[in-house]
């Protein structure tokens, strides 16, 4: 064993800041539905209560989609005698997609009003965008123009990721009477739900999954790590 004489240790100090990382990221002022939400389309159990901010930090719930046709055409249609218990243990190939609801934005959120900026940090990890709107709202579209605007604020391009407007609360009168209005005033997909009720979740979870195959396939994952959960 050979010994050679040691050199002085380096001290440094180092500021490390932890971003939520989704693929998908929920959107919108606070009270809006968003951990209604993640809780009606995923595993996550994030606290909801009728007062703003009720969350302060993200959540990410993970949704899970089971490819059994396409896999099963695979090994069926080929080579039928492979199929063992541990083919079809692979049959059920699991596609994740991991969605945070992140925290209520509001208007100032990039001058830092109401933690704001951390908030927005959050946002920017996420591939793609889904802004829930509290349809029950006086008029729901300017608070999507709020949220645009926080977001370009904060970085130029944000607000155009891909993206859906998800018309939450659509089980009171009041949220079914704007939905075309609303829809009127976006080029964007609109997907009318209610948290509450469950009411047309699925339609959010097959868009959703168009966003995450449009990610994996396209742009959004050249250059950039994968989301592996
Ligand atoms: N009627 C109705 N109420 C809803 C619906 N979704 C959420 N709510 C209610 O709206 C309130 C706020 O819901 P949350 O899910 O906590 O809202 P949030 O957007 O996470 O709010 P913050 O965490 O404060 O940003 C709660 O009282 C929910 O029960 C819905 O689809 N219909
Ligand atoms: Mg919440």
């Amino acid at each position: 064993m050979m010994a050679t004489p040691g050199m002085a240790g380096q001290e440094r100090v180092l500021q490390l800041e932890l971003r939520t990382m989704a693929h998908a990221g929920l959107v919108g002022f606070p009270n809006a539905g968003k951990s209604s939400l993640l809780r009606a389309i995923s595993n996550a159990r994030p606290a909801v209560a009728s007062y703003p901010f009720t969350t302060l930090n993200p959540h990410v719930g993970i949704v899970e989609y089971r490819d059994h046709e396409q896999v099963a055409a695979a090994f069926f249609g080929t080579r039928p005698r492979m199929v063992t218990s541990m083919n079809v243990l692979m049959m059920i190939l699991l596609s994740l997609c991991a969605v945070a609801d992140i925290p209520g934005i509001i208007r100032g959120a990039h001058l830092n009003r109401g933690l704001g900026i951390s908030f927005l940090r959050h946002i920017e990890r996420c591939r793609f965008l889904l802004f829930v709107l509290d349809l029950s709202a006086p008029e729901p579209w300017t608070q999507l123009q709020h949220l645009f605007y926080e977001l370009e604020q904060y970085e130029p391009g944000l607000s155009q990721r891909p993206q859906a407007i998800v018309a939450n609360k659509m089980d009171l009168p009041e949220a079914r009477e704007k939905l075309e209005t609303l829809k009127s005033q976006v080029t964007q997909r609109v997907i009318p739900v209610s948290a509450l009720t469950g009411q047309n979740t699925e339609e959010l979870i097959l868009h959703l999954r168009e966003l995450y195959d449009g990610y994996l396939q396209g742009d959004g994952s050249r250059g950039v790590e994968p989301i592996r959960w």
